[in-house]
């Protein structure tokens, strides 16, 4: 079967720094798929190179089979993508957000609406579609960048951290449409520090590091046992305060 994104020798610096370093990964189609990786590893760089948002320096990626660069259109429509911190226009209102992508993807006029009907009252914005995007919150904002992104129906959807900022509960109903889009065939990859998260939700993990993958497995391999963090902290090092560090907070405050 077709991976959903295959990678191969991806390479991406940025003046002198190699932010993705000869990256190669293949997600299997129909899969619930992981990254993580430390601060800096270069996730979002990769994951937007995936997007076609970036244009690798050196490799390939197809997604569904469709290579993204030179010419990302084809993968695009193939695509769904929500940015860490969704670049939205915020003059518009999420329901004006919702109708923009939908005629910019060629839907139906009918179709966006309903569509946007339930992907506003399933993310509990019904109340706030007449709002102006500039005024929503962190959380909000995510929870609209993701309904621009799944409106099309994509075969594969990429997101880049994005439970950070969600309370539990719409943490719950993300994760919820994430695993019903996932039965319908969908694939689903996205990117977290929160490895519980990852663990509960992802039949495979990738751990990145220094631009290039340290470790790719079923989660559970990975995790040989002991909890995905421990397994994570083992594979790229784990730093701890030494004695002397801060030793001024030790002392009474003032
Ligand atoms: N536009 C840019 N210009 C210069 N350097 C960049 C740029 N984008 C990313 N980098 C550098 O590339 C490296 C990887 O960054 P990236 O944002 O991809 O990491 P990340 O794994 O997503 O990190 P985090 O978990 O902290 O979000 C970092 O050293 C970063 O400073």
């Amino acid at each position: 079967m077709t991976p959903a994104i295959a990678a191969t020798g991806v390479v991406k610096s940025f003046g002198s720094v190699r932010s993705v370093s000869g990256l190669d990964l293949a997600v299997p189609a129909g899969s619930f798929f992981g990254i993580a990786g430390p601060n800096g590893a270069g996730k979002t760089t990769f994951i937007r190179m995936i997007a076609g948002l970036l244009r690798p320096d050196a490799g390939s990626i197809a997604v569904a089979g469709e290579q993204v660069w030179p010419n990302p259109r084809r993968a695009k429509e193939l695509l769904g993508y929500v940015a860490d911190n969704p670049p939205l226009f915020g003059r518009l209102s999420a329901r004006e957000m919702l109708d923009y992508s939908g005629m910019l993807r060629g839907l139906p006029a009918a179709e966006i609406r309903s569509r946007g009907d339930d992907l506003l009252r399933v993310l509990d914005l019904e109340e706030d579609a007449a709002r102006p995007i500039a005024d929503f919150s962190l959380g909000m904002t995510k929870r609209i960048g993701l309904a621009v992104a799944m409106l099309h129906n994509p075969r594969v959807l990429i997101l880049d951290e994005p439970f950070g900022a969600l309370d539990p509960v719409n943490t719950q109903v993300m994760e919820q449409m994430l695993q019903k889009y996932r039965r319908a065939g969908g694939t689903v990859v996205f990117s977290s520090h929160v490895l519980d998260v990852v663990e509960r939700l992802c039949d495979r993990v990738a751990i990145i590091a220094g631009g290039a993958l340290v470790a790719e497995g079923a989660v559970a391999e990975l995790a040989h046992g002991e909890s995905l963090q421990d397994a994570f902290i083992d594979i790229v090092g784990g730093r701890e305060l030494a004695e002397g560090d801060l030793s001024w907070l030790s002392s009474s405050p003032a």
